[in-house]
Parts: C-alpha cells; structure tokens; sequence
C-alpha cells in the first residue's frame, strides 16, 4: 500500500522533508509506504537541494490540494495566505494535513479543526511548536492525564540562538540575526521572531492544548527582544542570570476558565532548568499534576529537526490510512505494536571504545610513574592527565585519566597495573568517562 503525498513548498522545511521521504531506509518502515506526488513552488527555475522528477514540480498549488490521486497535503510554504486557504481546499478534498504553520493554526486553528471534523480528516502541526522536538503529541497524549498548571517555554530557535550569542561574545542582535536567517532558522519576515510574535503564535497553540479551550491569538500579551542590550545581557549575568525570551501560560490558582499567557525577555536564574537551554534549541517546561516537573528540549528550527517533525504527522497519518486499506483492515496500529522479527547484534564490550577515570594508590619512590608509563604504552593507552592527589602512610594517590581506548586494551592493562604490587598498592576506582 502506497500513501502519496503532496508537498506545497520546498523551501528549507520542505527540503528537509523530501530529503527524508526520498531516503526511507533504517527509518520507520511505515516510511516506505510513503511516495512523495507533487511539490509546488512558487519558482521553476530555482536550484534545488533534491533530486526530483522534474515533472513533480509545479506552481499550481490548487492542483496539488484537488489532486484525487493525494492523500496527504504537506503545508510548508508559511505566512498566512494562499496557506490558509489551500489548507481549507485539501480539507474539503478529504485530505489530511501536516503543516508546520504556527501563524495560520494559532489564527484560525478553530476554523480549520471544524472543517476538518466536518471532512473526517486529520490536521496534525507538530512542527508548529519547538521544531524538531515532540511537544504538541506528549501534551495531547502522554501527558494528556495530567492537569497542566504551567508551559513555560523558551519557543523561537532565531531569538534563543541571537541572546545566547549576545551573552557569549557581547554585540547587538542585528549581524547575529543575519547568521540565523543564513543558517534557515528566522521566518520569511524576521520580524515575527525578534518582536516576539512567532513566540506568541506558539505559545496560544500549546496553550489550547495544555488547557484545552481556545484561545484568541490577539490575547497573547507580546514583547520582543529589540530593546535588549548588550549591557542588559552583562549585567543579568553578573548578577546571576541570563536572559531569554519566555513563553508562559500559566493557570490561575483560583480559577479553571483563566489562564495566564504572555511572551517576554525574562531574567532566568542561573540554575534554572531554561537557563542552560542555548543556541537554536527550544525547551518547554511543563508543571502538572501528578507529573511534576517535564522538560522536553531539542533543536527548535532548521530543516532536518523541522522536517523530522513534519514525517513523524505524516507517518502518524499513514499509520491510521494503514489500518483503513481493506486489506489490512483489523491490524493493529503499527505506531502502537513491535513485531520485530530479527535481533539486534550487540557488539562486545571489550571491541568499544571510551575514555576512562582511573584512581590508584601507589608507592611512594622514584620510577613509579614511568614504570605506569610503560604500561599504558603497551596497551596502546595514551593518558589525558594524571593529577597526584595527596601522600599518606607512604602512598600517593594518583587520579588519571585516558584518552580514548578500546575496553579491551584498558581492562588488560588493568590486569598488569593490579599485578604490579612492587608500584601499585590498589585500584580505588575505574569509571569510564563520557564523549
Ligand atoms: N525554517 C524553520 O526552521 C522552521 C519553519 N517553520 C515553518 O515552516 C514553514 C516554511 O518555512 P521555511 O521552509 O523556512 O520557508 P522558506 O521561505 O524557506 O520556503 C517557503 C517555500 O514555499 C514556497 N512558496 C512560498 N509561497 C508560495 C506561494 N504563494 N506559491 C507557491 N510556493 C510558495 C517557496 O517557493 P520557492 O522555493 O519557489 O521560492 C519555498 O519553496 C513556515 O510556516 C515556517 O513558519 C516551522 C518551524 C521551523
Ligand atoms: N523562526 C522560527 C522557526 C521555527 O519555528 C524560530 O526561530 O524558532
Ligand atoms: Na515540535
């Protein structure tokens, strides 16, 4: 059973995912069933980063939303119209719909979700919010049995990758905010980053979400980062914070109508979960009962962590049509069983390789260290540091630690070094170390 798919858009999300749909190997296999139609764009001529039939493309975008041979309609061109309007035309055709659309859902979210219940369609938007990271599926799904108090997320890649820049090398926003619109992070129209609006759209689709009523978009209490300063970053820092644009919806105490939501540059405390969220990256913190605490973190803009999730609503999508297609009507949802025939082969320990912590007691005389010397070289060990640490009842404590070795190589070291009771006394600790 194919699935087919029409892409409006093949801009930097839209590379993104036909670069995937194009290389569907050691991917989902739903991913197979997968075969990308049409793409419209706006221009034939330009270069593009993918091979695709050239007859794919087109600049008839109606076409591809009225194509009877499409089931799903991929929305990445952006901005609010043709997109909403195309959006509508693939629903009323009886298509499903990914898009990554945040202007268009937080705006008419509602208008869409009538016409697609009306048609008996799907309307997913995970890249909507948080790019490439899981947000709006946990929050529908699993983390659905909870109930929410707060979302506080740090929700535009452009601004997040601008403040962290401004903290780490000093310098106003505007030559920073030309690397992240080279880099494909910023929206067609940066405006909607550095004021703030882009943040906002998010922020009412989590929102609706995490609160579940709707949300008018004009409610978002909005302030961008156009008035922070390089001394406003400064001295946030010396006095232990950091700033960020934050995105907050909070519910009231009191209240279970009224909700809270704002988006501004924030002092964040340095020991803040947010405060260590820098770059592109997006993090939302979500507070709820009985939860606790859940922090989903992640590369927030750019074209494979978008694209990665813009695939991830198609292949959701072409796991329900699979349990549809007559001939494998009562199979379980793929998404939701693993029926894996062959095992894995699990490479053995002492073939990997890693750094490692190493802490000793040794005797106290000449020659100790080169006699250790000697047999980390023989084992083709190379040491990143040794510190000797402090001297008691005629032992040294030593605290090396090794440049990447095969576990092999280590542990027959090891086995020497335990033998050499003349230097070593003991072996306090072997740990191995990250990266
Ligand atoms: N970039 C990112 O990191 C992220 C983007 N998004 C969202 O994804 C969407 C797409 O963003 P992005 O890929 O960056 O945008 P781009 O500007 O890179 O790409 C837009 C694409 O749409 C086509 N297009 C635009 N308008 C029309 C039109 N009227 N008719 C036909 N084709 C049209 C363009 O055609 P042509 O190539 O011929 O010019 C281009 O291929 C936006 O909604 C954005 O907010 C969401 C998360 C992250
Ligand atoms: N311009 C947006 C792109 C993703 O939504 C951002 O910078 O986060
Ligand atoms: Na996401």
């Amino acid at each position: 059973m194919v699935f087919k798919v029409g892409l409006l858009g093949l801009g930097t999300v839209g590379t993104g995912t036909a670069k995937i749909l194009l290389d569907a190997a050691r991917r989902h296999p739903l991913l197979e069933t997968l075969e990308i139609h049409k793409v419209g764009v706006r221009s034939l001529d330009k270069p593009r980063a993918v091979d695709l039939p050239e007859a794919c493309l087109t600049t008839d975008l109606e076409a591809i939303v009225t194509d009877p041979d499409i089931d799903i309609v991929v929305e990445v061109i952006g901005g609010l119209e043709p997109a909403r309007s195309l959006i509508l035309e693939a629903i009323e055709d009886g298509k499903h719909v990914v898009t990554a659309n945040k202007a268009v859902i937080s705006r008419y979210g509602n208008e869409i979700a009538e016409a697609a219940k009306k048609a008996g369609v799907y309307v997913l938007y995970e890249a909507a919010v948080g790019g490439g990271i899981p947000v709006i599926q946990p929050l529908q799904q699993a983390l659905g049995v909870n109930r929410i108090e707060t979302v506080t997320g740090i929700i535009n890649g452009t601004t997040n990758y601008i403040l962290t820049r401004m903290e780490s090398e000093g310098g106003d926003f505007a030559p920073i905010l030309d690397d992240a619109q080279k880099l494909g992070y910023a929206e067609a129209d940066p405006t909607a980053d550095v004021d703030g609006l882009d943040a906002a759209d998010k922020i009412a689709i989590l929102a609706s979400i995490a609160f579940g009523g709707k949300i008018r978009r004009e409610d978002v209490f909005t302030e961008g980062i156009r008035n922070v300063s390089a001394s406003d970053v400064n001295y946030a820092k010396t006095l232990g914070f950091v700033i960020k644009l934050l995105a907050i919806a909070k519910r009231n105490d009191d209240s279970d109508t009224t909700i809270q939501l704002r988006v501004h540059p924030t002092l964040v405390p340095l020991n803040h979960p947010l405060a260590s969220v820098n770059d592109v990256n997006n993090a939302v913190l979500v507070e709820g009962d009985p939860i606790g605490r859940v922090m989903l973190y992640g590369p927030g803009a750019g074209e494979g962590p978008t694209a990665s999730a813009i695939v991830s609503d198609v292949m959701a999508i072409a796991a329900t049509l699979h349990m549809e297609s007559p001939a494998e009507e009562k199979l379980p949802n793929p998404l939701l069983s693993n029926a894996y025939s062959d095992y894995k082969t699990i490479s053995p320990m002492e073939d990997l390789e890693s750094r490692f912590y190493l802490r000793l007691m040794v005797k106290d005389k000449p020659g100790v260290i080169g006699h250790l010397g000697d047999i980390f070289g023989q084992h083709g060990l190379s040491l990143e540091s040794l510190v000797q640490i402090g001297l008691q009842d005629n032992l040294a404590e030593l605290v090396i630690v090794t440049h990447e070795v095969k576990e092999g190589d280590f542990q027959k070291a090891l086995e020497i070094l335990k033998a050499s009771s003349a230097d070593v006394d003991s072996i306090a600790s072997v740990l191995r170390v990250l990266g």
